[in-house]
């Protein structure tokens, strides 16, 4: 994994929207694979500028986010197509139809499973996938235990995740207990990763993601088995690195 360490939040935003908008540069039809949490926010937040500034254009991108809460309605604000919605699709031009999120309300949710699926095969793949880092090692919703065979499966959250999330939310009893998730598998079928960790709150996990041994007990150190990692670090996540 190629480890770089940012001065703080702001260069890690800056540096995580710099190489998302170089993926486009590449290939501007290019997949990408992306992430919610407070973590990506900035890297939003400059992917809306450098569109705005004209320096980027999402026309022809497809996008894929990692997971969705179950049991909230389709309309609810605090699901994570509101919060795309707010901090990237409304702000650039997209276009909705190749935008993608698992359906955390459908009837058949093993079907919905399976499509998702689908759909990540007939677009080829995911060029680019954003991740952030939970505190227990989830990447995507995948918890603790969780297969690395996994492909995008129905979850019950972590009460440690919950917890995590409960600050978005008016009270912690509100937060959905289920929630879609790409699998293990589908997001190390990605062509490159992009992990961004910041804040001293989550030195312990950057450090178990990079150094502990590969197991399903930490589900990020599943990503020292892909072969092209960036991991953009700011100084209080890399606190407890080696050097
Ligand atoms: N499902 C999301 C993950 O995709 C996210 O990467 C992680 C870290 O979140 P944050 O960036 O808010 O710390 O936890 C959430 O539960």
């Amino acid at each position: 994994m190629d480890i770089r360490i940012c001065k703080n939040y702001e260069d890690l935003s800056t540096k995580a929207g710099a190489r998302v908008a170089g993926q486009i540069a590449e290939k501007e039809n290019s997949v990408l694979g992306l992430a919610t949490g407070g973590t990506p926010e900035g890297m939003y937040r400059q992917l809306a500028e450098q569109y705005q500034k004209g320096a980027l254009s999402f026309r022809q991108v497809t996008t894929f986010n990692l997971d969705e809460y179950i049991g909230l309605p389709t309309s609810h604000s605090l699901n994570y197509h509101a919060y795309m919605k707010t901090h990237l699709f409304s702000k650039v031009d997209l276009l909705t139809e190749n935008t993608y999120l698992p359906d955390g309300g459908a009837m058949d949710l093993t079907a919905e499973c399976e499509r998702y699926e689908t759909l990540l095969r007939e677009a080829g793949g995911v060029d680019l996938q954003v991740l952030g880092l939970g505190h227990n090692g989830h990447i995507g919703f995948n918890e603790p235990g969780t297969p690395f065979s996994s492909t995008t499966h129905v979850v019950e959250l972590d009460e440690k995740t919950r917890e995590a999330n409960a600050r978005f939310f008016d009270k912690r009893s509100d937060v959905p207990k289920k929630a879609i998730t790409m699998g293990i598998e589908t997001i190390l079928a990605a062509r490159e990763i992009l992990v961004l960790v910041s804040g001293l709150d989550k030195a312990e996990a950057l450090s178990a993601m990079l150094y502990r041994e590969v197991t399903a007990a930490f589900p990020a150190t599943a990503l020292q088995k892909h072969p092209n990692v960036t991991v953009l670090a700011d100084e209080q996540a890399a606190k407890g690195l080696p050097g």
